[in-house]
């Protein structure tokens, strides 16, 4: 019958997940192994046109970039009927810009140690990117998306039974960076700009030889929107006074905190910390067991 497509074959769409220029993607429950999915559909790409190369970058980087806590799974990929597919993991706690909206509206925030759990689990997911010489281009809320860990989901009355042998460690919350469009090659870029919302200065002058040290100050600006509930400028002079490094404190943080963030979004990307030497900052590490 017409429809007979992979997609319709051998997954049920639960329901529509988000809407972009670049398509659509939807919650889909996988058929066989009755496991849940996110599956971006999108138009096929103009043969030679910028959205097949960002199409193609995203499947490559997620084939590169296997498995990690901290980065979005890719599954597989198809083309069919005029459409392409992406399947990944999906994540069941939203995007942290959806958080931040909410956020914005219900005045909550996170806290100190929410806020550095965050910040260290996405250090840990670009540290991984960029040890893969890959970097992402594209950091922003609406690109970490969460998962929330259903073991810690039990109500209080249930307890959580102590089990004898020494558990590993589960996060209640886990953060995925995701959406690898934007992902290039830190050695021979071929770099699409992403949201100039969190875009460092030394990108829009074509200097490309400190990739890393991008993302690094685009997940400053991220966590620093975050902690502080702001809308950030997308140009102006507010938005040169943040990349002269004049990044007013967050008041409900601490000085180190602070100094952390204020680290990550140099104007000189030298000056920026790497995800390596972030990963192991005291600030971010975990307090060591008492
Ligand atoms: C809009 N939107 C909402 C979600 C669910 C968050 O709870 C979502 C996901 C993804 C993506 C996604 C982003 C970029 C490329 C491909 C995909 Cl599937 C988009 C998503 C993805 O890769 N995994 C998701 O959970």
């Amino acid at each position: 019958e017409i429809n007979t497509s992979r997609y319709n074959e051998e997954f049920h769409e639960v329901c529509k997940l988000g809407d972009g220029e670049f398509g659509s993607v939807f919650k889909c429950l996988h058929r066989l192994d009755g496991c849940t999915y996110a599956i971006k559909k999108s138009k096929t790409p103009v043969a030679g046109s910028v959205y097949e190369r960002n199409a193609l970058n995203e499947v490559y980087a997620h084939a590169v970039l296997g498995k990690h806590p901290h980065v979005v799974r890719y599954y597989s990929a198809w083309a069919e009927n005029d459409y392409m597919y992406i399947q990944n993991e999906y994540c069941n706690g939203g995007s942290l810009g959806d958080i931040v909206e909410e956020n914005k509206k219900t005045k909550r925030r996170f806290s100190e140690s929410d806020l550095t759990q965050l910040l260290f689990q996405a250090v840990l997911g670009l540290r991984y990117i960029h040890s893969q010489n890959l970097v992402h281009l594209d950091i922003k809320p609406g690109n970490i998306f969460i998962h929330r860990n259903p073991k810690f989901l039990a109500s209080p009355e249930s307890g959580l039974e102590s089990c004898e042998e020494e558990e590993e460690f589960e996060e209640a919350v886990l953060y995925k960076i995701g959406d690898l469009g934007h992902v290039t090659s830190a050695a021979n870029p071929v770099v699409e700009e992403g949201d100039c919302r969190y875009l460092p200065k030394e990108l829009l002058n074509d200097d490309f030889d400190h990739l890393t040290k991008a993302d690094i100050f685009s997940l400053g600006l991220t966590i620093y929107e975050v902690g502080g509930n702001i809308n950030l400028p997308k140009n102006g002079e507010l938005w040169h006074s943040i990349r002269r490094g004049e990044l007013p404190a967050l008041p409900n943080y601490s000085v180190e905190f602070n100094a952390l963030l204020r680290s990550m979004v140099c104007e000189d990307p030298y000056d920026r910390p790497s995800a390596v030497t972030l990963a192991q900052h005291p600030v971010l590490c975990p307090q060591e067991k008492k």
